[in-house]
């Protein structure tokens, strides 16, 4: 869907790292509206999807020299890579640069450090392919006004975007959301082995399972009900569900088990940042 604030920004926006999520974003830019001739893509590793962007207008892996300082810079390498990627960034960056990252765990202190500029600090989710993706951000002091609507527009082309003010909530956020789509893609995964062991053919365990997580999401999705009692609602006393649901809900059940998983990727989040 168009929309009119990308449709209005100005300026180069070069994208650092099109992988799988920054190429993600690239394409609910383009969907958007963005001019690919604003976009410029540094990755040593061009797909064939973006190396077909270039026909667009995309300016793949310009000259340092020659493109001189972006408005936004837009960083989607990985974290481990980000100081070795940082110092071929900065001579693109300016004081009036803004500086999105979708990096786990980098804070906005590190993003300062090695490249300057004004920082937003966002985590998306994969979703956003699809442009059901869900974004939470929060930017740096010196981040304009200006700034922030270009940021906000940014991630919005892939998804609804929350701002927080507390950088601190951002390691869980990635916990929770960032990851969130593989415990999701997980349970769809185990949902399909668990009836092969209950004696479904392979094809129909998973066909049965992967509509089932995608059906349940859409719903999900479109009701405006609480999930839990979407839940109720396929529950009838004394049933199947409750059968099951009795395993789910019990001592050790699914609530332990992702408060753990949660922890373990919070922890790690926290740990990217060292
Ligand atoms: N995947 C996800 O679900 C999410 C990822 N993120 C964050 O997005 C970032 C990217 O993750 P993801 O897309 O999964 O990873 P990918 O590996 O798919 O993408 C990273 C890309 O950056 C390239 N790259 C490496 N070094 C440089 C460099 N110096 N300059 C420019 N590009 C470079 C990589 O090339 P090469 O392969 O050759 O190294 C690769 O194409 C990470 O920081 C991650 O934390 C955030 C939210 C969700
Ligand atoms: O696994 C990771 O570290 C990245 C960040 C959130 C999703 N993928």
């Amino acid at each position: 869907m168009a929309n009119s604030t990308l449709q209005n920004i100005t300026g180069t926006i070069l994208l650092a790292g099109a992988g799988k999520m920054g190429g993600a974003m690239l394409t609910g830019w383009l969907a958007g509206g963005l001019d690919p001739r604003r976009v410029a893509v540094v990755d040593p590793h061009i797909s064939p999807d973006i190396s077909a962007l270039a026909a667009r207008g995309v300016a793949l892996n310009p000259d340092v020299m020659a493109a001189g300082f972006v408005e936004t810079l837009v960083v989607a390498v990985k974290p481990q890579m980000f100081r070795e990627a940082g110092a071929t960034l900065k001579p693109f960056v300016s004081d009036k640069t803004l500086v999105l990252s979708i990096m786990a765990g980098t804070t906005i202190a590190a993003l300062e450090e090695v490249c300057g500029g004004a920082v937003v600090r966002a985590m998306p989710n994969t979703p956003a392919a699809i442009g059901r993706g869900i974004t939470v951000a929060v930017a740096a002091k010196n981040a304009s006004a200006a700034q922030r609507t270009v940021a906000d527009a940014l991630l919005r082309a892939t998804g609804p975007v929350e701002w927080v003010e507390n950088e601190g909530l951002m390691d869980a956020v990635t916990a929770v959301s960032g990851s969130g789509p593989a415990y999701v893609f997980l349970l769809a995964e185990e949902l399909a082995r668990a009836g092969v062991e209950a004696g479904l053919p392979e094809a129909l365990a998973t066909k049965l399972a992967r509509e089932t997580v995608a059906g349940s999401g859409e719903l999900l999705h479109q009701s405006d009900l609480p999930s839990a009692t979407l839940r109720q609602n396929v529950t009838s006393p004394g049933g199947t569900t409750a059968a099951a649901l009795g395993v789910l809900m019990g001592e050790p059940g699914l609530r332990d088990l992702m408060i753990r998983a949660i922890a373990a990727a919070t922890k790690r989040s926290k740990e990217l940042a060292k």
